[in-house]
């Protein structure tokens, strides 16, 4: 969700009538445990201050700094750490300030403090002594009340740490008494219950083999408390074989029982889901997925990813961070990333979707040889990269692609995709005719902007395409750092024959600020459309790489590059899998899948300045 969508939620949330005075119905829901009943009206509850909201009010820009007063639902003073606190929440946020000025809360830069509602995980009440949260580490599971020790309720929140790292924070709050610890505890989920994109049921694949092979621990340590924590259900299925994940989802799996799917695992795993829920979505909507003019169903439940991978690219370039409890967090605020996703045909075959990075040559070479060496984990992308960059081989082929006319932005025009970009937004759907300025619509009326396939043929070191920046802890600004999340394009990059030395700068300057497309033998083009075809392409070459490229034919060939018998060839990698054909069409579809994710954020959309509204 963008800090855009994020106003439109708090917008959403003011509620058009006191809730909290009025009978309710009474629910007994398994998951969310809310049970409503009439407010008493006691002794203790007179201290407690309802307010209706005010007509007008909700206009505001309602972040945590200065902004108008949203109307509060319930309002009374409780205790934190010993100290008195003024507390209330409204439908947009739950605040507190320490009463008075000598009654700072400890470790606080000022008194006050503002969680917005939407990032709120869950409230429980919680008696016995003050808790201190420890920041980083998730808070210890809460004891069931014990009615003969003080009143007390925690809320458990998004907190954000360094590095787009979110934490799961908590703050508990005594009370006087249990009516009014039960009246802050129904109230704050009732405004919980108003959060529509949240899931609540969900489908968790967990590859307990991918990356270093800790993603069972992951989950069930990091990541299972804090759906539990927002009453969140999960089906979990630990994967037995490769493409499980994938071959349930596609026939098995019962859909419309969950709000997302989430994998546990690297990049490959990711790519398994992708291609299950697709694959799926078009044999419900009889789309013949081997044409590659077929135009695509978009995929309507979201998906989570819990990185537990090698590389974890599609975590990094979407969350910014590659982190269990960072991930899970964004699935439970409900977060919603649209991105695009490649079709890799050969003829009329459908080979694979790819959503980061397609790779010939170098990163293909690389991934072919990792993957002999899966035993060493993650570290095997060092060493095969080490041994792909001495052997420096060149790859002799065509390629052809149709460059995004029409679209906003360029592969080298450092304009990253951030959460709520405008070149992801503006370049689809496509703009109504009446919005367009007078030139484009007479461009259009002489028959529309011209496709132009370009052609470029030679030597290559490698032929990469970034459907995303491809952002991830070995290159933190990624293969193509302006490359778009959602914007219907991939950059195209082409790394024709250079020496060793040079193709070393160039690997370099993934890693430093320098511009790694500034070099003579680098081109880069954003396009919609690619072909490649090998030197001295024909079908029974195809046939041994259909066997997975280990014929002595082929074998010969990529060592002895100069033996004349035939030009040497690469593989495709497709996001850390091997393709079975060199000669492939590739075709990006905008906005196939959603993720929990909002993009990585520039600035937090909300902070806890210790400054609240203005009096
Ligand atoms: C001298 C230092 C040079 C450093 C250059 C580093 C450039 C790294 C760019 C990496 C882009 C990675 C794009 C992601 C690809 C993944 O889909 C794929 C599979 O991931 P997983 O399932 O988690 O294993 N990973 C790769 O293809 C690894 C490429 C690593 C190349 C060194
Ligand atoms: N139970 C399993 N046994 C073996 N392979 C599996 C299993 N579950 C998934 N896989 C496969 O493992 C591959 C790598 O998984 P991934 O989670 O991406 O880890 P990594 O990032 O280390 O490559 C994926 O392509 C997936 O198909
Ligand atoms: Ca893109």
């Amino acid at each position: 969700m963008s800090e855009g969508k994020n106003v439109d939620a708090l917008f959403l949330l003011y509620v058009p009538h006191n809730r909290v005075a009025s009978p309710r119905p009474h629910r007994d829901d398994a998951t969310t445990h809310i049970r409503f009943r009439a407010a008493r009206g006691d002794a203790h509850n007179r201290r407690l201050r309802y307010a209706a909201p005010r007509p007008g009010l909700g206009s505001g820009t309602p972040r945590c700094g200065r902004m108008e007063r949203p109307p509060r639902l319930l309002s009374s003073p409780l205790w934190l750490h010993g100290r008195r606190c003024d507390v209330c929440v409204s439908g947009a946020a739950l605040t507190w300030t320490a009463a008075t000025g000598r009654t700072r809360i400890p470790g606080r830069a000022a008194g006050s403090h503002c969680v917005p509602v939407c990032e709120i995980v869950g409230v429980q009440e919680a008696a016995g002594r003050s808790q201190k949260s420890e920041p980083g580490r998730w808070p210890r599971v809460l004891q069931k009340p014990d009615k003969s020790q003080q009143p007390a309720f925690t809320v458990s929140y998004v907190g954000r740490g360094r590095q787009h790292r979110w934490r799961c924070s908590e703050v508990t709050f005594h009370c006087a008494d249990w009516s009014t610890c039960h009246q802050w505890v129904q109230t704050i989920q009732e405004q919980l219950s108003l959060l529509t994109n949240r899931p609540k049921r969900l489908l968790v694949y967990v590859n307990p083999f991918g990356g270093k092979q800790r993603g069972r621990q992951i989950y069930e340590q990091k990541v299972a408390p804090v759906f539990s924590r927002a009453a969140i259900s999960a089906d979990v299925i630990v994967t037995e074989r490769a493409n499980h994940a994938r071959d349930h989802l596609k026939t098995e799996a019962e859909l419309k029982e969950y709000d997302g799917v989430v994998c546990v695992g690297g990049d490959g795993m990711f790519s398994e889901i992708v291609h299950g829920l697709i694959s799926r979505t078009q044999l419900d909507s009889g789309v013949d997925q081997d044409s590659p003019e077929e135009t695509l169903v978009p995929c309507s439940l979201r998906i989570g990813i819990i990185p537990a991978g090698s590389t974890d690219c599609i975590c990094y370039a979407t969350v910014g961070a590659n982190d269990p409890v960072t991930s899970a967090l964004h699935i439970v605020v409900g977060d919603c990333q649209p991105l695009d996703v490649c079709s890799v045909h050969h003829d009329d075959a459908l080979l694979r979707y790819s959503l980061s990075l397609l790779g010939y040559g170098f990163y293909g070479d690389v991934l072919t040889d990792s993957e002999k060496k899966r035993w060493m984990g993650p570290a095997r992308y060092d060493f095969s990269g080490l041994k792909t960059f001495l052997t420096h081989h060149q790859y002799e082929g065509t390629v052809s692609y149709l460059p995004a006319t029409g679209s906003v932005g360029s592969p080298r025009d450092r304009m990253k995709c951030r959460s709520g970009c405008h070149v992801c937004q503006h370049n689809s759907p496509l703009p109504s005719v009446d919005s367009l300025e007078d030139e484009t619509k007479a461009v259009l009326a002489n028959g529309g902007p011209r496709d132009v396939w370009q052609v470029v043929r030679g030597k290559f070191v490698a032929i990469n395409a970034a459907s995303m920046s491809c952002a991830c802890p070995r290159s933190p600004k990624g293969l193509s750092p302006s490359a778009h999340l959602s914007d219907g394009t991939t950059d195209l990059i082409l790394v024709r024959k250079c020496s060793r030395l040079d193709f070393l700068r160039h690997l370099l300057r993934h890693t430093n600020k320098d511009d790694q497309f500034d070099h003579p033998f680098v081109e880069v083009h954003r396009v919609r459309r690619f072909r490649f075809a090998p030197r001295h392409h024909d079908a029974d070459s195809e046939l041994d790489l259909r066997d997975g490229g280990k014929g002595l034919f082929g074998q010969i060939c990529r060592d002895h590059p100069a033996c004349g018998c035939a030009a040497p060839r690469s593989t495709w990698s497709c996001d850390g899998e091997t393709l079975p054909h060199t000669s492939i069409q590739v075709r990006v579809h905008s906005k196939i899948i959603q993720l929990f994710a909002r993009g990585i954020e520039e600035r937090p959309a909300f902070q806890d300045p210790g400054v609240l509204y203005a009096a």
